[in-house]
């Protein structure tokens, strides 16, 4: 029998509309050490109609690029519900990128306008001279004459406009149209570069939309909560939180660009934070802070983690010592990008060693993805939480396809198609699968460690040897070995005023994972090297150990 349902497209347009009319009064406030501004939603909304006018004005009609290169803050918001909206693409700029990398994918995605924050002026003038189909320049915050003019300084940019003089005067409504078709593009997004040069996913308007729904679904945010948001809006989406708000209502704290562990710590404790969601490196950091200052997180129940594994020993130590639950996700670019998250039943119904197993692992399925498990030689494997394969899903958040103007560099096109598997996305994650749908991933495809025809998990010897209390980060890869192939070279950043030597690190390894496992090759580093946005930059690592340029010890 077919549907009589209606069947309204689901719009970007719909959520904004939404979440600044019924959580009018939610807020959203942009951290400064001065204290800071706060906008409600109702506001936000306001603005988003101004902006879209003005954007009208400079000639966005339809399905036009318009480029952020924000931090965090209210406008930048304001933004990402505006374009989508008014049926532009949103392209966020991944302002971390190296330079490159950041030329390449601000031409590829091919914007014309571009909205920048004043604090970013500077580099983004040097940037503009590369970005020929830049016709405008809107600066949000006051800037020097001279900066301003060197943006306007390439020929193709015909005028730089004053964000908030540009929109002031506009009508405070839009009518945002309807006819829009719901697989239309809405934003653009570029990975991030670990593995190779970063890849453009076009997200659509249906698949904002059911990921902001299926998110909100499952993070059960409320108009009670303070949502600290450090994931920047130019990576991955952020994580859909812009749209889940507008869904859940929660307020949100923007910190603009002060994203270190004081003014963290501050916001949480002066702005009362509930919630908040970021990389691990930045909770590590965090905690870091908490332990040798100390602060108040009593307001704070829930912290969410992805973008990279999050140990376990982190996620204990903020359980144990300050009440807030770390919330392990999983996704990435091409997943819009949240697609399980880690939930557990409570403790007492599962008993201590099941709970962390479910905490630690990447999390269950949010409904709406389907994953399978995908073993060497193409097979599906059990979801027994044993057997081991590449992750595979398939979702109306999931990408079908690479976004592809046909400029990819050679062989890149065949890599991209590679990814996708008859209507199913091959994430290159590798774990194993329980029934009720939680994914344990044991590594990157590119990371595994493969030691005489047999797989180490490098992620898991990672938080492992940063379970060791002198510990506060470690990275592990392999590195080419005569004997076995390859084998793991762990490299280690002792905690300040502390000291440890590699055999105490192994004999501490031996009664948590097997012998033949253990590194023998060790190297003590100031920091591990980290990519634009945050996740162990294991290329770095394996590069350095190629040109004989980290200490290695060797056990044995
Ligand atoms: N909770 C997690 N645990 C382990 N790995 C994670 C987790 N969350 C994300 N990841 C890793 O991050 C990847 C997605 O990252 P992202 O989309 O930012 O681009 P990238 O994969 O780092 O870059 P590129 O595709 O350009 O190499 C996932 O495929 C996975 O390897």
């Amino acid at each position: 029998m077919k549907s009589t349902m209606q069947s309204p497209p689901l719009l970007i347009s719909d959520l904004l509309r939404y979440g600044t009319t019924v959580h009018a009064k939610s807020t959203v406030t942009t951290w400064t050490p001065d204290g800071g501004r706060t906008t409600t939603y109702g506001e936000i909304g306001q603005q988003a109609a101004q902006l879209a006018h003005a954007l009208r004005k400079l000639g966005i009609d339809g399905d036009q690029r318009v480029a952020t290169f924000m931090w965090n803050n209210a406008e930048h918001l304001v933004t990402y519900l505006a374009v989508p909206s008014m049926g532009a693409v949103l392209h966020a700029l991944n302002i971390r990128l190296f330079p490159e990398q950041l030329i390449y994918t601000a031409r590829h995605g091919g914007s014309e306008i571009a909205i920048v924050d004043n604090t970013l002026a500077e580099p983004f003038a040097k940037l503009v001279e590369h970005l020929p189909g830049i016709r405008h320049v809107i600066v949000n915050g006051e800037v020097s004459d001279e900066v301003r003019e060197a943006l306007g300084a390439p020929e193709h940019v015909e005028q730089v406009h004053d964000f908030a003089d540009l929109i002031a005067g506009e009508p405070t409504e839009f009518e945002w149209p309807r006819d829009l078709d719901e697989n239309d593009a809405s934003s653009m997004c570029y990975t991030s570069g670990t593995t190779g040069n970063p890849k453009g996913v076009a997200y659509s308007h249906r698949s904002n939309y059911t990921h902001a729904t299926g998110c909100a679904l499952t993070l059960q945010l409320t108009p009670a909560d303070q949502t600290l948001v450090v994931v920047p809006l130019f990576h991955a989406n952020a994580w859909g939180f812009p749209y889940v708000a507008m869904v859940s209502g929660n307020s949100l704290v923007m910190p603009d660009r002060f994203l270190q562990p004081e003014p963290l710590a501050q916001m949480i404790e002066q702005l009362g934070v509930t919630s908040g969601s970021g990389v691990p490196t930045i909770w590590n950091g965090l905690l870091q802070h908490l332990d040798a200052n100390g602060g108040d997180m009593s307001t704070c129940r829930m912290l969410m983690v992805g973008g990279s594994a999050a140990p376990p020993s982190l996620m204990k130590a903020f359980q144990e010592r300050y009440d807030i639950e770390i919330i392990h996700g999983w996704g990435m670019t091409e997943t819009s990008p949240v697609a399980s998250l880690a939930f557990a039943p409570p403790q007492a119904e599962v008993g201590s060693e099941e709970y962390w197993r479910y905490r630690a692992s990447q999390g269950r399925i949010i409904a709406g993805v389907e994953a399978r498990l995908i073993g060497p030689d193409g097979e599906e494997q059990p979801r027994d939480g044993e057997a081991v394969g590449e992750v595979e899903v398939r979702g109306p958040w999931i990408t079908a396809s690479y976004y592809s103007n046909g400029s990819e560099p050679q062989g890149e096109l065949d890599d991209m198609a590679a990814k996708f598997d008859d209507g199913w996305l091959r994430t290159g994650d590798v774990g194993a699968m329980t029934d009720d749908g939680y994914i344990i991933l044991t590594d990157r495809s590119k990371d595994v460690i493969k030691s005489g025809g047999e797989w180490i998990s490098s992620v898991d010897l990672e938080n492992q040897i940063m379970s060791h209390p002198a510990i506060a980060e470690a990275s592990v890869v392999g590195v080419p070995d005569d004997k076995w192939g390859e084998r793991p070279l762990a490299t280690v950043v002792v905690k300040e005023g502390e000291q440890v030597t590699m055999e105490e690190l192994r004999d501490f390894l031996a009664d948590k994972i097997a012998k033949w496992q253990i590194p023998e090759r060790w190297a003590v580093i100031d920091e591990v090297p980290k990519t634009s946005v945050g996740k162990f930059d294991k290329k770095v690592l394996r590069q350095r150990y190629a040109d004989g340029d980290l200490e290695v010890e060797t056990a044995g």
